[in-house]
């Protein structure tokens, strides 16, 4: 009799940083032919996956229900790329009404399946109810971190030691992470500066997820130990749970994988711009899908790019406090008459909405990243040997920017925060700085391409070689195997 494939249940929060690493993962998986793979989401982004996805793909997509209006959401909101900030808790919340239909979801496997349980659940690392569900079932459940372990260390200590608002010097040390060395006050994004622990951000972080890490059976994190060693360590201690670093999991060139907003421009028009510029001369910058700038930093970013002088392939996104699904403005958002020099001059495209990050990033013509040093961004980056300028807006971004400039030497941060003051005169000499052929532009170029050759090897998968991040996700996959294995028969009623 044919031996049925195990089953592995996926479910990403709805945010593209989230869905690509975890959708990059699943077509890792798919690749080795042996498990059933189930990817979960709410409608929308189900649909969109749906149409994205290659047609000979075996990975079963399936829907959860999703009412965004139930909690105050504009309607069919299924995705936080382009929410504003104050409804972010609000989508939160509703996140936890998808908990019923989840373990309604692992019932009815189990039933099709003659009673076999998935063998294991890979949940997002903001929807911690999901060991909840695993536990339920017996089933292995690893939580899957989408950001640097150094980065996720710091962010989770910070929470979980509040208050940090008597803070007396600028300057502290974390308590259990001392070998994240100090953190600086304006590296705290205002909601954390200002939590006491009786906040609604702490009250969800800490108790809605937060508590749950610990209790995972494992947690995968998009990054590489050889590069992430300090941070991967701060989890070992501090949970003894398993801790898999299977990074990084990120979408090829050419991929088409999109849930949120259209591109703004396709992969060939993108490709011919870049294939006209010399080699190594072309700064991209793009903050992710989520955040964006205040409306003065935005004109002084704007003009920061054009006093440069360099090609700049930039996606903007409607600046803080305007509509976030609107169409570009150049009049309103930019100085007057930039975008008709730039396109005569040749030197920049502006991309609305959307780019083909990884298809920029991979080309040759790219020299260097501004970015908000979102991880996927970051790991995106650094994969393809690219340094970057860092300007951390929200969350684990400045510890990311940390970790990178300090630790593995390809950044350099050029402001901090969405309410900071930039003036173009600073971003255009960091720019200068990492673009020309200075000492620090150099050393940067090469630690970026030290990291890219780590990370390709950790990603080799040779008949007689297998590098680190491959033979982690093998011993993760066996570990759920056999404890899969050691509970088959105990369903709850
Ligand atoms: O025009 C665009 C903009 C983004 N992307 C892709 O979208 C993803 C963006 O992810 P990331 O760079 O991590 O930024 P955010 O979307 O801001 O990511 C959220 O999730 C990350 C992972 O948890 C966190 O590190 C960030 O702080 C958090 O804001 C990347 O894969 C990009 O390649 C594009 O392809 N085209």
């Amino acid at each position: 009799m044919a031996q049925t494939k195990e089953n592995i249940v996926m479910f990403p929060f709805m945010a593209q940083g989230h869905i690509n690493p975890f959708l990059s993962l699943a077509r890792r998986i798919e690749k080795a032919n042996k498990y059933i793979i189930t990817f979960v989401n709410t409608p929308l982004n189900i649909k969109k996956l749906r149409s994205s996805l290659p047609q000979n793909s075996s990975i079963h997509l399936i829907e959860l229900p999703f009412s965004s209006l139930d909690f105050g959401l504009p309607p069919n909101t299924e995705n936080v790329e382009s929410l504003p900030d104050h409804l972010f808790y609000n989508f939160f919340q509703a996140s936890l009404s998808l908990k019923p239909h989840f373990g309604k979801l692992i019932s009815n496997l189990i039933n099709q399946q003659n009673g076999q349980k998935p063998m294991c659940i890979i949940s997002d690392m903001l929807l911690g109810w999901c060991e909840e569900i695993a536990q339920e079932f017996g089933i292995y459940q690893a939580m899957f971190i989408s950001s640097s372990g150094f980065a996720s260390a710091c962010y989770y200590s910070l929470w979980m030691n509040l208050p940090h608002q008597s803070t007396d010097s600028d300057e502290f040390m974390l308590p259990d992470f001392p070998e994240g060395s100090t953190i600086h006050v304006t590296q705290m994004e205002e909601v954390l500066r200002a939590a006491d622990g009786t906040d609604i951000a702490s009250v969800f972080l800490r108790e809605e997820l937060f508590c749950h890490w610990g209790k995972a059976d494992g947690i995968l994190f998009n990054t590489v130990e050889e590069i992430d060693k300090t941070g991967l360590m701060y989890f070992r201690r501090k949970f003894g749970r398993k801790v898999w670093p299977i990074g990084p999991v990120i979408l090829s060139p050419g991929s088409q994988a999109r849930t949120g907003r259209d591109f703004g421009i396709s992969q060939e028009e993108c490709k011919n711009w870049l294939d006209e510029k010399p080699s190594c001369s072309v700064l991209y910058v793009s903050f992710g899908s989520q955040y964006t700038l205040s409306a003065s930093n935005m004109i002084q970013l704007a003009m920061a790019l054009e006093g440069c002088g360099k090609n700049f392939i930039w996606v903007v996104r409607p600046p803080l406090c305007s509509d976030s699904n609107s169409e570009l403005k150049a009049n309103a958002w930019l100085p007057e008459g930039f975008e008709e020099r730039i396109k005569e001059s040749g030197c920049g495209l502006l991309v609305c909405k959307w780019a083909p990050q990884v298809d920029i990033l991979s080309h040759k013509s790219l020299s260097a990243f501004l970015s908000h040093c979102g991880w996927n961004s970051a790991i995106e980056s650094l994969s393809h040997g690219v340094p970057m300028i860092g300007w951390p807006l929200v969350a684990d971004q400045f510890y990311n920017v940390k970790f990178l400039e300090e630790q593995i030497g390809a950044c350099v941060e050029v402001a901090r925060g969405r309410s900071c003051e930039v003036f173009h005169e600073e971003l255009v000499a960091k720019i200068e700085m990492v673009m020309n052929e200075t000492e620090k532009g150099k050393e940067m170029r090469k630690k970026a391409w030290e990291v890219k050759e780590i990370i390709d090897n950790a990603i080799k998968d040779e008949e007689n070689f297998k590098g680190s991040s491959m033979e982690t996700m093998d011993q993760f996959l066996d570990a759920a195997l056999k404890l899969n294995g050691e509970n088959k028969g105990e369903t709850p009623n």
